[in-house]
């Protein structure tokens, strides 16, 4: 603390070294106050001690006038000492009447220099002829000495030294307008202190103030009567009379202004109290911006390198003032490691160049872990030579800006590359904004339809009204979805999945339309192609096996409703798979297309035709008049199928068997029509084909039977009822047996023997046929062996099925079989039906090479019933051919039977093959065949098939 350590009775230093005055014991009492202790500088003259506070090498004045030259260094607090500046001029002087007086004489003045009443009166009165002085004593001295006029100075002040030194021949003569207001000041970067010295200061009572005043302005007396110093104690009680005359003038103008001075500073504390609270409410209002608008401050006194930030900081940094240092390494440890070194340079280039703003965005990483993004912006504030003494900044928390940034980017990435077509318009509906995908679709570009109505891609295909649906729905829910055409730019028009949202503002009105929409022409096309799939038959275009269920169930709904009647026709085409088998598939599906378009010319259009898949075709009939109307139309489409069918160079002939039942006299439900429907068309083949059966509850019977006959061959199989019969084949030219045929034959525990005829296709339909087939092949073979071992060496002839025959492991199935029983495989033989043959050319080729390898002999059966190519039978490495005996049988009445025996016979020798004809009867057929030098034949006419036993005995007898 800088003190004037001669300027009694304010302030001074006695012999002992103590700080006295009366400013000291205000001092003394603002320590007790503060609870503080000033350490006094008690060494340095007053102008050195000025000096020392402007170099910061002390760091406040403990009363000090204020003046705008210490203005520049220190702040003040109130005065809490006011004396009057007054001039003392000798007794010998004229009545000074203020400086205006001094100056009007060209009186030299004593000032001392170092004083603020030396500023005062040079700023104020620079004509003023003043000496300066440097102290008060020295001042007077030279008043007293008559080497200047007048000395102006504090009247405390004056008074004291002027008694200390007993220069009686001076007095205070005038007064001036200015007064001593004696405040403490400190350094001006110490500002914070100021209010704090001036609480306690403005603690100190009046009582207080009184007593420091009383205890040092006072008039003192000597007590011992010394006579030889009357004269001058005289004098001097005169002239402290005259003091205090003056002293009294003084006190009663100080007292005035004292009242004035406390009335201003009362309303001063009032102003500044409301001030203060302004401040409070403001600082709160700023935290409380900042804190909403996550923008913090900071200082950063670079020279101290104290770093003072805002709370806010403290929160955006997720920091607390106790555990945060507040320096500048300290904020650096906060930032991202990532960013830290572009944080540091553009702090150090901002520091560096007075041209460049501190403006850096950069992440922190919290204690927590949790990163943020801030921005920064500073300044700086140099001293005069440039140097920088002040930074000071925001903090701005961007964290949630970015996010929004880069999710509004995103947004944006998102528009421009999805591939639905987006067009946003503004709340009148005119468009705003479109994406690539929009020009891609609609071919219009961006600058063709900004601004204009989004209906002109409108196709014209909606009316009025689904717009209308569509915008009142859209009002109604915010959303609308649908399907929609419009037309492109190059007029063509497409289907599109359109989808519009309302978006709304802040206020809940309309802002903008956004719709999204997706070009479905590929999709319509697919889900078409998929209907197609799903519901039609892909070759013939017909309703497939699910729409017939669904219409048949529809029509049903309908004719229980309106009491009608419904009519189902199950057609099975006859022959069908031997056009297929012989002139192959593409010729066979051309086939099934014109057989659904005859079907379909028979009926009418409310009629429904459907292929069930093969050569399965249903008609539903809708609303028939008769039952003789169904017949009619089932026969006339039976003849339709009738006619010769010309398909690329092939001629082909089929026929149809047709199954009717109807609702609802045959059932009332699809699964029962259908059953029933299907029950009649077997009938119908039985019945021989190419005709109609209306379903009966006698066919329903058979089925039963059919079904009974399937568990009781079952257990055939298990229980082994079967048994091999052997009809002899006989060379004619040498009339001997030359082989035989191996014909099995059921011998059911209740219906006794029953035909192969009943029982084969039934086992052939469930698959029975092929361990049925095992135990004839092996029984064949065992009991051929039986006879070779008995010296009767017979070939066997055993009848392959189809399944049999396409099985993978026929030919080791044989020679095993062979194997087991012994039987070299010359003396076998496997027959195989022209349709088996025909049906996989090139497979059935194969086999018949690799059973003909083993010594097995290979004959076709029942020839001339099939499609046989001749170009694929020369390719067969078979034997023999077996005349079927439906030709046999009428050859000698029928010449279309002759004919054909007689080519075939012929053909077989031109092939190389030999030739069995079967079925013989009479001694008539016999001739013609023999004339036709037919090698081999079989029939009722030498031996119906016999019992195993009773074959040995032909073989003898013959
Ligand atoms: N896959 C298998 N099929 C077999 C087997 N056993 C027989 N069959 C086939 O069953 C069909 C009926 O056979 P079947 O009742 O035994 O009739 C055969 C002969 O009895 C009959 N035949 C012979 N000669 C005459 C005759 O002069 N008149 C006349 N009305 N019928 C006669 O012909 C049948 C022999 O036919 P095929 O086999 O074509 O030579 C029949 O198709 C048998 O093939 C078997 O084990 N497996």
């Amino acid at each position: 603390m800088a003190v004037d350590i001669d300027w009694a009775p304010f302030e001074y230093i006695d012999e002992e070294m103590h700080y006295r005055g009366m400013a000291a014991d205000y001092i003394r009492l603002v320590e007790e106050r503060l609870n503080v202790q000033f350490n006094v500088d008690k060494e340095r003259p007053w102008p050195q001690m000025v000096e020392a506070v402007k170099a910061r090498d002390l760091d406040l004045f403990s009363c000090v006038v204020k003046t705008p030259a210490r203005e520049k260094y220190a702040i003040f607090t109130k005065p809490y000492l006011s004396f009057p500046m007054v001039i003392v001029t000798r007794n010998d002087t004229d009545f000074i009447d203020g400086v205006q007086d001094l100056i009007d004489h060209k009186r030299s003045v004593s000032v001392v220099k170092s004083y603020a009443s030396h500023d005062i009166l040079v700023e104020n009165h620079p004509e003023l002829r003043i000496a300066p002085a440097k102290t008060v004593k020295l001042g007077l001295e030279a008043v007293a000495h008559g080497k200047t006029d007048a000395f102006i100075g504090n009247l405390a002040v004056v008074g004291q030294v002027m008694r200390e030194h007993g220069l009686t021949n001076l007095s205070v003569s005038g007064q001036t307008p200015y007064r001593f207001e004696l405040a403490m000041a400190v350094r001006k970067d110490w500002q914070p202190l100021v209010p704090i010295l001036q609480k306690a200061l403005d603690d100190i009572t009046q009582e207080e103030r009184d007593q420091i005043f009383n205890r040092w302005i006072r008039v003192e007396f000597s007590q011992k009567i010394d006579w030889s110093s009357i004269a001058y104690y005289v004098l001097a009680a005169f002239a402290a009379l005259m003091i205090v005359v003056v002293w009294n003038r003084i006190l009663q103008r100080e007292i005035d202004h004292r009242k004035k001075t406390e009335a201003f500073l009362n309303n001063e504390i009032q102003q500044r109290e409301k001030a203060e609270e302004r401040l409070t409410r403001s600082r709160e209002s700023l935290a409380h911006a900042q804190q909403i608008a996550h923008i913090g401050n900071w200082d950063w006194d670079i020279q101290a390198g104290d770093l003072e930030w805002s709370d806010e900081i403290y929160r955006i940094f997720g920091q607390t003032p106790q555990a945060f240092s507040a320096t500048y390494e300290a904020f650096l440890n906060a930032v991202h490691p990532d960013d830290r070194q572009m944080v540091q340079d553009a702090v150090k280039s901002a520091l560096e160049n007075p041209d460049v703003d501190y403006s850096v965005e950069h992440r922190v990483i919290r204690p927590d872990g949790e990163e943020r993004i801030v921005y920064e912006l500073g300044d700086i504030r140099r001293d005069a030579s440039g140097a920088p003494v002040l930074m000071r900044g925001t903090v701005q928390d961007v964290t949630d800006f970015r996010k929004t940034e880069e999710s509004l980017e995103l947004s944006r990435l998102v528009i421009e590359n999805a591939s639905e077509a987006i067009v946003i318009t503004n709340k009148k509906g005119l468009i705003v904004d479109i994406n690539p995908a929009y020009e891609q679709v609609t071919g219009y570009a961006r600058a063709e339809v900004l601004g204009q109505d989004p209906s002109i891609t409108s196709s014209g295909r909606h009316d009025k009204a689904f717009y209308q649906e569509m915008w009142k729905t859209l009002h109604e829910t915010g959303c609308w979805s649908g399907e929609i055409w419009d037309r492109r730019k190059s007029g063509e028009v497409f289907p599109k999945w359109l989808s519009i949202n309302i978006i709304r503002d802040s206020r809940n009105e309309i802002a903008n339309y956004v719709g999204i929409f997706t070009d479905i022409t590929h999709q319509k096309a697919t889900e078409e192609a998929l209907e197609q799939m799903a519901f039609y038959d892909a070759l013939t275009k017909l309703p497939n096996r699910t729409l017939f269920r669904e219409r048949l169930n529809r029509e049903i709904v309908i004719s229980e409703r309106e009491n009608q009647k419904v009519a189902v026709l199950f057609i099975d085409l006859d022959r069908f798979k031997y056009v297929n088998d012989t002139f192959g598939h593409d010729i066979g599906d051309e086939l099934l297309i014109e057989v659904a378009a005859r079907i379909t010319d028979n009926l009418r259009k409310s009629d429904v035709v459907c292929r069930l898949g093969g050569d399965e075709f249903t008609v539903i009939l809708n609303n028939p008049k008769t039952v003789e109307d169904i017949g009619k139309i089932s026969e006339e489409i039976i003849h339709s199928l009738q006619r010769a069918f010309k398909l690329k160079d092939h001629e082909a002939f089929i026929g149809a068997s047709i199954g009717i039942a109807t609702y609802p006299d045959n059932g009332q439900d699809f699964e029962t029509l259908t059953k029933n429907a299907d029950l009649a068309m077997y009938q119908a083949k039985d019945a021989g084909r190419g005709t109609y059966r209306f379903y009966s509850e006698e066919m329903n019977a058979k089925s039963a039977f059919r079904l009974t006959m399937e568990a009781d061959l079952r257990r055939a199989i298990e229980e082994k009822q079967f048994t091999l019969f052997y009809q002899p084949k006989v060379e004619i030219a040498k009339n001997r047996t030359a082989g035989m045929e191996a014909l099995i034959r059921w011998n059911h525990p209740k219906k006794g023997m029953v035909s192969p005829a009943d029982f084969i296709p039934l086992a052939e339909e469930t698959g029975l046929i092929v361990p049925m087939g095992d135990w004839a092949l092996e029984t064949a073979c065992r009991q051929t062996k039986e006879l070779l071992d008995k010296g009767v060496a017979l070939r066997v002839a055993v009848n392959l099925s189809t399944k049999q025959f396409q099985d993978p492991g026929l030919l080791d199935k044989v020679k095993k079989t062979l194997s087991e029983a012994g039987l070299p495989s010359q003396y076998l033989e496997l027959e195989i039906t022209e349709s088996i043959a025909m049906q996989d050319v090139e497979e059935t080729i194969a086999t018949v090479e690799a059973l003909r390898q083993e010594g097995i002999h290979i004959s076709i059966d029942d020839f001339g019933t099939g499609y046989s190519s001749l170009s694929y039978l020369k390719k067969f490495p078979l034997h023999s051919l077996k005349v079927d005996q439906s030709f046999v049988r009428d050859l000698t009445v029928d010449s279309d039977d002759a004919a054909i025996v007689e080519s075939v016979i012929s053909m077989a020798h031109a092939m190389g093959l030999s030739v069995v004809a079967e079925g013989v009867e009479t001694e008539e057929q016999l001739a013609f065949i023999r004339d036709r030098e037919c090698a081999q034949v079989q029939g009722y006419f030498f031996s119906k098939p016999l019992p195993f036993e009773q074959l040995l005995d032909y073989v003898n007898a013959n």
